[in-house]
């Protein structure tokens, strides 16, 4: 049987892409990377279909062991550390988890000659500072990274490159768009605010919802479409290229929220919160992904109003 090995199956997009294989690739047995701090709550439901292998990213020694024992077919390297705050607080160990996790992981398959597809999890935050006639944006724009994190996902991208061009690893980079969705990590804008929407209906917390820069534009998919991209991006993308997913629409964050709001009954007064302002935020993200519809057939399926439906209500169940 075809083996599939998913890095940080434990989190959201992993979670979701493992959930879809199960479902989907019956022929397939799925493989999935932990840190022995890992949360589980994400794979509780399908821990019984799924083979679990402790590793350690950043060190060499555990991605050889891991590879060796595994020698997955496909590989998806959704590990990282992904939050773009976070990157500003922690940039060293940013680009350690992230870039040199990959260079550890791309080593581990040269040096035990395994003939797999890597799926590279790059970001439309490689893009950063996009202007005005460069919207839509194409996977030829220049990379004008604004954050560490964009640095770290130029690395992963550029190294992914680099490998294929080297030694012919087969690497497919996917640049994804922001993505959301039920188990969205409560850091990250969408979640955070239906979050509190859920915590303010049930009355845990006064009727305020704090907010950062609600004037930032960017391209929402649902994750569950995100995961049949990472797919379809091993299954039919073209080794050594790279691709866009995204939604191909944009909206503000301050239009994000008040189609949240429209789904809550509570009156809300919104608040901003100066901690939550970054020292240069990416102004517009709104991707073109002509090409990997072209070379897939894949275009997003589910309305952002049912994905941010389905996301309160993951929190009205559990605040
Ligand atoms: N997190 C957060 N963001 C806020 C808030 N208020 C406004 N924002 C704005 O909401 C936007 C989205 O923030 P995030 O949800 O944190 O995502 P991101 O920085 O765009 O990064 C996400 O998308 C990338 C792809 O473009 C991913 O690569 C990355 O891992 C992450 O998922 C940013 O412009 C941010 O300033 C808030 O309270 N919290």
């Amino acid at each position: 049987m075809p083996k599939a090995l998913i890095t940080g199956i434990t989190g959201f997009a992993g979670s979701h892409l493992a959930e879809w294989l199960l479902a989907n690739k019956k022929d397939m047995e799925v493989y999935g990377t932990y840190r022995l701090r890992s949360r589980m709550d994400h794979i509780k439901h399908i821990q019984d279909d799924i083979h679990m292998v402790e590793c350690e990213l950043k060190d060499p020694r555990s991605v050889d062991e891991m590879i060796k024992a595994v020698k997955p077919d496909y590989i998806f390297h959704l590990a990282a550390q992904s939050f773009v705050p976070t990157s500003w607080n922690a940039p060293a160990e940013t680009l350690i988890v992230n870039q040199i996790g990959q260079v550890n992981l791309f080593e581990a398959i040269l040096k035990h000659q395994l003939d797999c597809t890597v799926q590279i999890a790059c970001s439309s935050e490689e893009y950063g500072q996009v202007y005005a006639h460069e919207v839509p944006i194409k996977e030829d724009n220049p990379l004008r990274p604004l954050s560490p994190y964009a640095v770290s996902k130029v690395g992963q991208d550029y190294l992914g490159y680099q490998y294929y061009q080297s030694y012919g690893l087969k690497t497919i980079r996917t640049r994804t768009f922001n993505h959301t969705g039920p188990r969205r990590g409560e850091a990250f804008v969408t979640s955070n605010f239906a979050k509190q929407i859920a915590e303010i209906e049930k009355g845990i917390k006064p009727p305020v919802l704090y907010v950062g820069n609600l004037q930032a534009k960017r391209d929402f998919t649902d994750v569950r479409d995100v995961v049949r991209a990472y797919w379809l991006a091993v299954e039919k993308g073209v080794p050594g290229e790279v691709y866009n997913i995204a939604s191909g629409v944009t909206y503000t964050i301050e239009e994000m929220l008040n189609k949240l709001l429209s789904l809550s009954q509570a009156a809300i007064t919104i608040t901003p919160d100066p901690s939550r302002m970054r020292p240069s935020d990416v102004e517009i993200l709104l991707g073109n992904y002509d090409k990997f519809h072209q070379q897939t057939g894949w275009k997003p399926e589910i309305p952002f109003e049912q994905t941010l439906k389905d996301l309160l209500d993951y929190w009205r169940a559990r605040v």
